[in-house]
């Protein structure tokens, strides 16, 4: 049985382009996002993988990025389900805002601190772990289960969202997932086993 989870960030946003908080603004790809989107799956349908079902947020850029990886890989009709649980983290008061402005306005190690610390939200915002704790119950309920069933299943969404999700399913600590960086557009490919543990794991970078 194949059991094939797969993970991909978002292609470039235009605000990824401008440098600004994004959180829960709903920027498109740019042409540059577009092509890595396009890209993925074109890599996919090199593996010959095929879904069962697609999850995205209700952001547009992991929408479309979703859509360009299904007309990718020939399966433009496939269904897709798309909720706010895999929205990226709120960014809150920080949204809109540059980020190389904001580190000259509250310095390198404060904004460092509201971008990569595990529980200290930017203000009226997320941390990583509030947004694990809607990301990751709704993976419990509605993404595992079908791919415990043996279906494969692609989940294009946000560099924090999927954070939690692989801070989860790798069993990192907090610190550990933090460090990790998603490039855009590049998808993780997770052979799980019945019980949802990792039998293999190939990114596919270029
Ligand atoms: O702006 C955002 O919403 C995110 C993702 O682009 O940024 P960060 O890398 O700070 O988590």
């Amino acid at each position: 049985m194949n059991r094939l989870l797969v993970l991909v960030r978002h292609g470039q946003s235009d605000w990824n382009l401008k440098n600004l908080f994004t959180g829960w603004k709903d920027p498109d790809l740019t042409e540059r996002g577009v092509a890595e989107a396009k890209r993925a799956g074109e890599k996919l349908n090199d593996m010959r993988i095929r879904f069962d079902v697609a999850y995205t947020s209700v952001l547009v850029r992991a929408q479309h990025t979703c859509r360009l990886i299904l007309e990718g890989i020939g399966q433009p009709d496939l269904e897709t389900i798309c909720d706010q649980a895999l929205n990226e983290r709120d960014y809150g008061d920080l949204t809109g805002l540059n980020k190389d402005d904001a580190r000259e306005k509250f310095g390198e190690e404060q904004v460092h601190i509201w971008r990569r610390s595990f529980d200290i939200p930017p203000p009226g915002g997320e941390s990583l772990k509030t947004t694990a704790e809607r990301v990751l119950p709704y993976f419990e309920s509605e993404i595992l289960p079908r791919v415990l069933k043996g279906e494969n299943v692609l989940v294009a969404a946000h560099g924090n969202s999927l954070r939690a999700l692989i801070m989860e399913l790798e069993g990192l600590s907090g610190e550990e997932i933090i460090a990790r960086e998603l490039d855009t557009g590049v998808p993780i490919v997770y052979r799980l086993d019945e019980e949802g543990k990792i039998v293999d794991k190939e990114v596919l970078q270029d």
